[in-house]
């Protein structure tokens, strides 16, 4: 076992967290760090972990709390001050035996060169994306952290609460950080954030009974869950007492818990980590940190996955507008897009741009076909369209009227398939294949099997962001070809109707 991991377990001995006899850490060290492994068969309902609020480090539970609740400061925004603050003081910190554990930050985007985003990210929507939040956080820095650096020196200074420091802290808190309670907000939770991540097959989830509940209990389970702007809330004044007692005496073994059901405790002061599923000794525990695509969970955690269900690629609005332009006219386009709008059909929208999403199968985003069919109906229908008079409070109002130009709709039941097998017209699936085209430019000259051939020869280990960066490419790319076969099925699908 490694020092650091037995300075870490005598720590939690101290903190009363417990730890089933059921769990090994394993720390590999580097960036892939600990991960938790089963010591013996574990049983779904088993509560493999229960960790006291009070050892969890948050803006209410820090030696600086005072200084960052006056500045107002809340959220991730807080969490992160509260952690520049404990790592300053060193050994002096409560949460010494827990932050020499983590890495110094966390591998994701947010800590890499603007070189390495534009080279390893190019394409992706990350890189425009990590390039702003690299503002946004300087931003974020010079209006809320030097605030407190002027308001209280004693605590807060340049050489803990630097720029450097913030974005340390900020990507461990992106990374790592849980929602604990209205009371606490935003709390690095020890133990609990050693348990890597599987997308829709974890083992086990984090359980915190909430503070303004007798009896519910809110499941999270989500690492770095929710938004910058989270506020702690005023509710439940501090909590009492050690609520579990280590019984190992071994300086470096488990503090043992001896309870194995979720109905052992419903102690709101406590937060669980419950299996949810058995799992066979040696294999790991895992944990969700949601059910999202690669681009967020690199984005948010440094790391993709192969086959990710929850996988997206992004087309954005106004590449759609311009593919569009080559085929009608300015005014056309100009004029459709804005029925489009009037029918109330959006794509998402984030960060000031509006985009289609394609899902890991390669089906385009409904309001993305509808536009497409839009931009080609034949003038006749176009004028039937725009001089319908649709409720639109009615639901699917607009997409019926939309599908009214080519099939009687009070004939047929409108399901996804019928629509997505009337919008497909011809124009419409060669504006897909153009579109997947287009977007797949914007990755470079190197073709897809040009990054399976560089993904080979790059070490996970050693070139982590190269190696998760180009699975995010590859996985995208892959999702365009998907998109193109979608639209070529189309043709086949075209005679059912
Ligand atoms: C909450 S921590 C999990 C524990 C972490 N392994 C440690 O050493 O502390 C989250 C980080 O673990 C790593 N991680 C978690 N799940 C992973 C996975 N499935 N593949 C690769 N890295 C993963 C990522 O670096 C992520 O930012």
């Amino acid at each position: 076992m490694s020092r650091r991991l037995r300075a870490f377990k005598r720590w939690m001995k101290a903190q009363s967290i417990g730890v089933s006899d059921s769990l090994d850490l394993v720390d590999a060290g580097g960036d892939d760090g600990v991960s938790v492994v089963a010591a013996r068969d574990i049983a779904e309902g088993e509560v493999v972990a229960a960790i006291p609020k009070r050892a969890c480090l948050t803006v209410r539970t820090c030696a600086a709390s005072e200084a960052i609740e006056a500045a107002g400061i809340a959220g991730q925004l807080g969490l992160s001050a509260a952690l520049m603050h404990e790592r300053g003081l060193g050994e002096a910190s409560e949460w010494y035996g827990y932050l020499q554990m983590l890495p110094r930050r966390a591998c994701v985007p947010l800590t890499w060169t603007v070189g390495e985003v534009d080279e390893l990210l190019k394409g992706t929507e990350l890189q425009k994306i990590v390039k702003e939040d690299k503002i946004h956080l300087h931003e974020d820095w010079k209006e809320c952290i030097l605030p407190l650096i002027a308001s209280d020196p004693s605590k807060f200074n340049s050489k803990n609460s630097g720029i450097e420091q913030y974005f340390d802290a900020k990507s461990l808190v992106a990374s790592r950080a849980f929602e604990i309670d209205d009371y606490h907000g935003y709390g690095m939770v020890p133990l609990a954030d050693l348990f890597n991540h599987k997308t829709g097959a974890e083992d086990v989830h984090f359980t915190s009974v909430c503070s303004h509940s007798d009896s519910e209990s809110c499941e999270d389970g989500e690492t770095g869950a929710g938004c910058e702007d989270g506020e702690t809330g005023t509710g439940c004044e501090g909590e009492t007492g050690a609520v579990y007692d280590g019984v190992d005496d071994e300086e470096t073994s488990n503090t043992n818990i001896s309870m194995c059901s979720s109905d052992s405790t419903d102690d709101p002061t406590v937060l669980q980590m419950l299996m949810v599923k058995d799992v066979k000794v040696g294999s790991e525990v895992f944990n969700t940190y949601g059910s999202i695509g690669n681009a967020a969970l690199l984005h948010r955690y440094g790391f993709t996955e192969l086959d990710n269900p929850f996988d997206i690629v992004n087309i954005d609005l106004n590449l759609v507008l311009q593919r569009v332009s080559s085929s009608v006219s300015p005014r056309q386009v100009r004029v459709r897009h804005s029925l489009w709008r009037k029918l109330d059909f959006s794509g998402c929208v984030s960060q000031n741009s509006e985009y289609f999403e394609i899902s890991s199968t390669g089906v385009p985003q409904l309001e993305l076909l509808v536009l497409l069919y839009m931009f080609f109906l034949p003038e006749k229908q176009y004028e039937q369209l725009n001089h319908t008079n649709l409720s639109l409070e009615e639901p699917d109002e607009a997409l019926k009227a939309v599908i009214s130009t080519k099939i009687d709709t009070k004939s047929h039941s409108l399901t996804l398939e019928v629509a997505n097998e009337c919008l497909l017209s011809d124009d419409v699936r060669c504006m897909l294949v153009s579109l997947a085209d287009d977007r797949e430019r914007l990755y470079g000259l190197d073709s897809l099997e040009d990054d399976v051939k560089l993904l080979k020869g790059c070490c996970r280990v050693r070139e982590r962001k190269r190696y998760y960066a180009l699975l995010l490419r590859i996985c995208e790319r892959k999702i365009l070809e998907k998109l193109r076969v979608f639209a070529s099925d189309g043709y086949n699908a075209k005679g059912k109707l």
